[in-house]
């Protein structure tokens, strides 16, 4: 996995997007996210059959697009249909562990300490995502707001790490995250209830450019 790909790393899943998950994909692909994760978590959410038929048409539309198609926390459906990777949190099973599951895949952690983050480097992870950077809705039970200041520790510490951030990200701050030192910005809610994602999308690819 590059850094690069981490850019505008879309997450969504069928409860957060206003219609049909598979337009709005569609429309952040064409507006250039670099790299897209199906969380199908919350109110409403798929299961089953209907979730793996609904992951595998979001896998080859980002196939088709050339980016990375990652699943969130269900480990199991990542390898039963080849995703490109997993991302997990500190309460799923030890990247280490998924690490050997998914052999070559991509391996992103969730982490909210600077231990939590050198032990994800030690276990194996491509990459680590790092928030709440700012207040957020869309996860119930995320940490308190951290701010850009864990981020640009992270980096100092650690340069050639991928870190992105995540929570309450929106095309106004998103410059602040990246200046922190991120590799990318991860959104939900910035693209998947905009009127036009294709347009959310290519506004935050913008300031990724103009940042970089
Ligand atoms: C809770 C999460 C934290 N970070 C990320 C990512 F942006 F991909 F790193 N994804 C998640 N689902
Ligand atoms: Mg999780």
């Amino acid at each position: 996995m590059k850094k690069e790909q981490l850019a505008v790393y879309f997450i969504a899943g069928t409860p957060n997007c206003r219609t049909s998950i598979d337009e709005t994909l569609q429309a952040a692909i064409h507006g250039g996210i670099t790299m897209f994760q199906f969380r199908e978590k919350g109110e409403g959410a798929l299961t089953g059959e209907t979730k793996k038929h609904q992951a595998l048409r979001l896998q080859s539309m980002c196939k088709q697009a050339g980016i990375p198609f990652i699943v969130n926390d269900d480990i199991d459906l990542a390898i039963e249909i080849g995703a490109d990777g997993v991302h997990i949190g500190q309460e799923d099973e030890p990247a280490s562990v998924v690490r050997k599951k998914i052999k070559g895949g991509i391996v992103g952690v969730s982490v909210h300490t600077m231990d939590e983050f050198e032990k994800a480097i030690i276990d194996g992870a491509d990459y680590v995502g790092t928030g709440p950077i700012y207040s957020t809705a869309t996860k119930t039970d995320a940490r308190p707001v951290a701010g850009t200041t864990l981020i640009a520790k992270m980096k100092e510490k650690y340069p050639h790490f991928p870190i992105v951030g995540i929570g309450g990200i929106t095309i106004e701050n998103a410059v602040d995250v990246m200046k922190a030192g991120a590799d990318g910005v991860s959104v939900i809610t910035a693209i998947s209830h905009a009127n036009k994602p294709d347009q959310a999308a290519s506004k935050l690819k913008n300031v990724f450019s103009k940042t970089k």
